[in-house]
């Protein structure tokens, strides 16, 4: 999850594929092996918003094997003591999810992520407190979540013209509409319905987003 040289193409920048909102855990270990198997994907987030600590634990357990075979970091998303307690490689937090100071403490040698929306200010402050990556977003309409903050690519290019730190774009983002923040600096594209929602299948939706990535 760290940066690769950066220049004005898209060479570095890779998927950050999250897990669908809701999935059957056996079925979805064999879709989620086949769409790692179909393309570059740099790492899996555990993204479940409704689900128990225990569903949490036993979806970390048969998924993140999947991940670690293939050579893709394991983060979860909101809870980074439950990151922590189940081994995962690192966690996403929000603005609201916790103490991030504390969070950074507890992940030491591990992957943060801090989401900071459309806000110069908060990525200077997540970058402050030592986060690995920050995640700008949404960039296009999503129907994976309700958004209430809008990013351009400007902040991108703003981002990854002063800062070391990796950059992740998120919010309805696809093969089709990707290019603008490829070319704007983003080392991570984070996509949820662009591979799980393919017309084709999520294998077809992984080889999609790279040939997309390649060709910005
Ligand atoms: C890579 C990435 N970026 C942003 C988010 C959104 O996090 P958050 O604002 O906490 O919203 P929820 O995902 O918790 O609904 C993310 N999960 N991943
Ligand atoms: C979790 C999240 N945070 C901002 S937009 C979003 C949803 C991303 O999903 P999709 O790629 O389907 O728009
Ligand atoms: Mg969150």
């Amino acid at each position: 999850m760290s940066a690769a040289s950066r220049d004005s193409s898209s060479a570095g920048c890779r998927l950050y594929l999250i897990t669908p909102p809701r999935f059957a855990v056996t079925r979805f270990r064999e879709d989620l092996a086949a769409a790692l198997d179909a393309g570059d994907v740099a790492c899996l987030q555990l993204r479940l918003k409704d689900a128990t600590p225990d569903d949490v634990k036993r979806a970390t357990e048969t998924l993140m094997p999947v991940c670690h075979a293939r050579d893709v970091a394991f983060i979860l998303n909101d809870d980074a003591g439950l990151a922590h307690a189940l081994g995962c490689d690192g966690a996403h937090l929000g603005q609201t999810d916790g103490d991030h100071a504390g969070a950074r403490r507890l992940l030491e040698g591990r992957i943060l992520g801090i989401t900071c929306h459309a806000s110069r200010h908060l990525a200077m402050e997540a970058g402050e407190l030592g986060a690995d990556y920050v995640a700008f977003g949404a960039f296009f309409p999503t129907d994976t979540k309700e958004v209430v903050h809008h990013a351009a690519p400007e902040i991108l290019e703003w981002w990854s013209q002063m800062m070391e730190i990796p950059c992740v774009a998120i919010g309805g983002i696809t093969a089709e509409n990707c290019g603008p923040l490829v070319r704007a600096g983003a080392d991570f594209l984070a996509v949820v319905g662009a591979v799980w929602n393919h017309a084709d299948g999520p294998e077809a939706g992984v080889r999609a987003m790279n040939a997309a990535i390649g060709a910005a």
